[in-house]
């Protein structure tokens, strides 16, 4: 019964040497405990276990007894058709203690089996179904996972055997169909090929070798097994097959004894073949020094120190990714913080985030900022481009005379002339003009400020985040103070400007060094008059309008260029002005110490020339005033808008030329003071006003003791966060150490020591490994059990299997379920 095999003594050593189970088992628990410590759903991924050869060769009857379930087809005429991928699924012991084991098919999803021979007929309907009920075979899987708390997550599968004569309903090339089923399984890397070839065939002939030598070559993951060893020729043995010696592989051979035909037909139990199989390799001294090459337990051990090897090999990328998870948890376990529960700390909590946060934003607009982006500009690069790149390119781009027609020159010319003919092309026009354009020059100055504004904001939010994310009271009245403060650096600058422009618009210097002058202005006008009277059709350089140049043409050569028309009167074409203008306008620069409008013509002297050459202006008359009438004479009415005349008369449109090149000469020098002034006004007054009062206006606002209390104010959430922050780097931490002590334990495992505490199994001695898969052992198999006739071995119901653990995890040792093992009284 199973409370007398938890008292029993150890199991018969065909039982207790190594089961796959056990010592595997107990690592793979403990690296699960790791992971879900640490809630990763990550677990180790085992390989998985093929067995090929050819038909018959024994295959189902060696994964069996590895299994220690009856519950594959076998038998001379039941053979494996469809391939049988057998997953084996540990699953948590009851509450109570008690387990439950079961089978469940993916075809039929949901169904639990518990019987076991219901699941050995239902592979057999499944196989029918598919592969027709006349030796048919497929490809397609039959998929069934077995759920125990006392199996090792492993995949095996179980292959149709290979052959030769198509039978039934086989096709012409089932051969070949066969091997690229199986090819198709073995040939994965992680798949441990279980080579069947049973004893009574000769060796060379083994298909199971010759696929198993194709699908890997080097022999790192084949086992040979050799069954039927109790049936060969009288007089023969397969020590020489066992010794490696007919062929020899890498991780060797092991000879095993499965039941026979007659066996299960006459329900012989897994349990009764493996006392059977003790017995037989005991009295055939031609095995004896074969322990570790004998028997289905020394084939279950083979695989154990396989797995044991491949858990050790993935230990260190399992440790390095605990690591690597290990810091980011540290990482953000700091990012929450200590709980500061003093006045005086917190005080000091505040303050330390209120200066670094100051800095911090200093450090960005200095580009100073450890964790600057290389894939885009931030912070001050972003300021230098918006005065460089935005506003001061935009400003260059401006066309002082655009929006200004020569119709609107030509209209401010003539008012400003008053009731009167002007004599001069007037400074008011000009000053008019340029005031007018210079006022275009404040928007987009102000514009500039705020996109600097809104730049501040945006570094303001970016300071501290992460540090910041614990005290959301906080950062919101952080984000307010720099807000306002922000707003209140806007208005000075945007005072400055304002002023700036103004003063720019007041005082219009025409003695300033880099201003034309009118003289220069007018002897440019000139020349340029001149040349596209030459060339009527050359657009002049500094791209000047010279829509008026073929006027000019048609225009008489007037030189009174001074002169002016009544306004809105065609003035006669005959009527000469003996003005050489070139004679009046100096052509060197007017003296700079004069300041004033009356200095764009050059000063006084200049100036006076130009009276006294009007002085001699004779009368213009209209032409029509000659005739004589002596009717009534009528005036027409005036209009009562008033357009400036259309004429385009050379004089008019040099003296257009000279406004637009006065025009363009005063609005570089003033665009040049802006583009230096307004950025200077707006990195004074707004940027490093901020950086430089920042804190201090924090401390004013903010740090005041009856507020510490409510802006360090932590949400929930986040207290939440730092406790199950500060939970996983515990167990990451505890993760990290049992990682560190586990490929010690593996090594225990790979050498085919049992492990001390959980397996409750007794030791194997003397198993030195020669290489990495080496089984040599000069442990006793044989060895006969102290007590052969214990309860445990009087079970009559299949015996515990390889790949079952014998013990539960405490280390208990605890008898398999009694629906599984039956125990029968003695
Ligand atoms: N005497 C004896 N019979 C064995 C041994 N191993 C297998 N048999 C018998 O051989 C027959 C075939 O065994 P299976 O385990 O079904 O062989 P298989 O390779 O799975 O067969 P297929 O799936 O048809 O390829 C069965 O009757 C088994 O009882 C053994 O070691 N000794």
């Amino acid at each position: 019964m199973a409370d007398d095999a938890t008292t029993a003594p150890p199991p018969s050593s065909s039982a207790a040497t190594a089961p796959l189970g056990s010592s595997v088992i107990s690592l793979v628990n403990r690296l699960q405990d790791i992971f879900s410590r640490v809630g990763s759903q990550s677990t180790i991924d085992l390989p998985q276990v093929a067995v090929v050869g050819s038909q018959s060769s024994g295959k189902s009857s060696v994964l069996e007894a590895l299994v220690g379930r009856d519950f594959l087809p076998r038998g001379n005429d039941i053979c494996t058709r469809r391939p049988l991928v057998l997953q084996l699924v540990q699953t948590k012991r009851k509450p109570d203690g008690s387990e439950e084991e079961y089978g469940e098919f993916l075809h039929l999803s949901g169904k639990r089996f518990y019987d076991f021979s219901e699941i050995r007929r239902e592979i057999q309907a499944e196989t029918d179904r598919e592969a027709g009920g006349n030796k048919g075979v497929s490809d397609k899987q039959i998929r069934l996972k077995i759920f125990s708390p006392n199996v090792l997550d492993i995949t095996l599968v179980d292959l149709p055997g290979i052959t030769k004569v198509p039978v039934g309903d086989q096709p012409s090339d089932i051969e070949a169909r066969i091997r690229t089923m199986i090819m198709s399984y073995i040939k994965t890397p992680t798949c441990l090929i279980l080579a069947v070839t049973p004893a009574n065939s000769d060796l060379a002939n083994s298909d199971a070798l010759q696929m198993a030598g194709v699908a890997d070559p080097e022999g790192n993951r084949t086992i040979g097994v050799i069954t039927k060893l109790d049936i060969m020729d009288r007089g023969t043995d397969a020590r020489n097959l066992l010794l490696g010696k007919v062929i020899p592989l890498r991780l060797g051979y092991v000879g095993v004894v499965n039941r026979s035909q007659e066996d299960i037909l006459m329900n012989r139990s897994i349990k009764d073949a493996l006392v059977a199989e003790e017995k037989f390799f005991r009295s055939r001294p031609v095995y004896s020094g074969l322990a570790d090459s004998c028997g289905v337990p020394q084939l279950a051990k083979k695989l154990n120190q396989i797995l044991a090897q491949h858990i050790k090999a993935v230990l260190p990328g399992l440790r390095a990714r605990i690591s690597t998870s290990l810091v980011a948890v540290a990482k953000e376990h700091a990012s929450y913080g200590e709980i500061t529960e003093s006045k005086a700390g917190q005080g000091a909590l505040l303050l330390n985030i209120l200066s670094k946060y100051s800095e911090a934003f200093s450090s960005m607009v200095e580009g100073k900022n450890e964790e600057m982006s290389t894939s885009e500009l931030s912070g001050g690069a972003r300021i230098h481009y918006i005065f460089q790149s935005i506003f001061v390119r935009s400003l260059e781009e401006v066309d002082p005379c655009e929006g200004l027609t020569d119709d609107d020159i030509r209209t401010a010319i003539q008012n400003a002339t008053g009731p009167k003919s002007a004599l001069f092309v007037p400074e008011v026009p000009f000053e008019v003009l340029v005031r007018r354009q210079i006022s275009r020059l404040l928007d987009p100055s102000l514009q500039c400020a705020r996109f600097i504004y809104d730049e501040l904001i945006k570094i303001s939010h970016r300071c501290m985040v992460t540090e910041l994310q614990r005290f959301p009271f906080l950062r919101k009245r952080m984000d307010e103070v720099i807000g306002n403060f922000l707003r209140e650096g806007l208005e000075p600058s945007e005072n400055m400007i304002g002023h700036l422009i103004e003063m720019e618009m007041d005082y219009i210097n025409t003695s300033h060094p880099n201003f034309i002058g009118g003289s220069k202005a007018l002897e440019m006008a000139m020349q340029h008059g001149k040349s596209s009277r030459v060339l009527p059709i050359s657009k002049p350089k500094d791209g000047l309008d010279s829509d008026k140049g073929s006027a000019s043409e048609r225009s008489v050569k007037s030189r009174g260029i001074l002169a002016r028309q009544a306004n809105g009167v065609v003035a006669d074409p005959g009527v000469r002005v003996p003005l050489d203008a070139e004679k009046v306008v100096p052509s060197g620069n007017p003296s700079g110490s004069s300041w004033g409008i009356s200095s764009i013509f050059g000063g006084g002297d200049s100036r006076m020339a130009v009276k006294d050459n009007t002085a001699s202006k004779p009368h213009i008359e209209p032409v029509n005033s000659m005739e004589q009438s002596f009717s009534m004479i009528y005036l027409r009415e005036p209009p009562p808008v008033l357009r400036p005349s259309e004429s385009n008369s050379e004089t008019e449109t040099i003296e257009i030329t000279v406004i637009k090149l006065l025009l363009k000469s005063y609005y570089d020098i003033v665009r040049k003071n802006v583009e230096d002034l307004v950025p200077k006004a707006i990195m004074h007054f707004l940027v490093n006003n901020t950086k430089k009062e920042l804190h201090n206006v924090f401390i004013k606002k903010l740090y005041r003791d009856n507020l510490f209390e409510e802006m360090l104010q932590e949400p929930d959430e986040i207290a939440t966060k730092r406790k199950r922050c500060r939970d996983l780097l515990r167990a990451y931490q505890q993760a990290f150490k049992d990682l560190e002590e586990l490929p010690l334990e593996a090594e225990t495992v790979e050498r085919g020591f049992s492990l001390p505490d959980t397996t409750g199994l007794p030791k194997i001695h003397g198993l030195p490994t020669s290489s990495m898969y080496s089984t040599s052992s000069s442990g006793d198999y044989y060895a006969s059990p102290k007590n052969p006739k214990s309860k445990r071995s009087s079970h009559s119901g299949e015996l515990q299997s390889p790949l079952h653990a014998n013990s539960d995890s405490n280390g208990n040792g605890r008898p398999f379920p009694s629906g599984f093992y039956p125990a029968v009284d003695a």
